[in-house]
C-alpha cells in the first residue's frame, strides 16, 4: 500500500542545539534504514520549507502508524498522510 506523507518540522526555538542535532542525526540514520528496506520509497524536501514530501510503501495503516509515530522526530512532526491508489492511465510499473 503506498501512502503520501507530508511532514512539517516544528523544531522549538529554544531547543538544545545539541539535542536538536542529535534528534536530526537518529531521524537520518533511521530514514535511511527505512529507504534500504524498500519501505521509505521517495523523500524529498520541499523548497523552502523545513518539510518534507515522502511516499511510504506499506502493508497496514498500523504499520504506516508504528514507523512515523516511532520517528525520532515525531514529537516534533506535523503529518499528513494521503493513500494513494493506482491511476487507470498510469503506465504499468517497471
Ligand atoms: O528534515 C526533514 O524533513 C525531516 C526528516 C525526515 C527524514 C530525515 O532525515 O529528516
Amino acid at each position: 500500500m503506498l501512502f503520501h506523507v507530508a511532514m512539517r518540522v516544528n523544531l522549538p526555538p529554544d531547543l538544545d542545539p545539541q539535542i536538536a542535532d542529535e534528534l536530526k542525526r537518529a531521524e537520518k540514520q533511521r530514514a535511511q534504514e527505512l529507504q534500504r528496506a524498500g519501505t521509505w520509497r521517495h523523500l524529498w524536501r520541499v523548497a523552502g520549507r523545513y518539510a518534507n514530501i515522502s511516499i511510504f510503501d506499506v502493508d497496514s495503516h498500523e504499520e504506516l502508524h508504528d514507523i512515523l509515530s516511532s520517528l525520532p522526530l515525531f514529537p516534533y512532526l506535523d503529518i499528513e498522510v494521503t493513500p494513494l491508489a493506482r491511476h487507470p492511465s498510469a503506465l504499468p510499473e517497471s
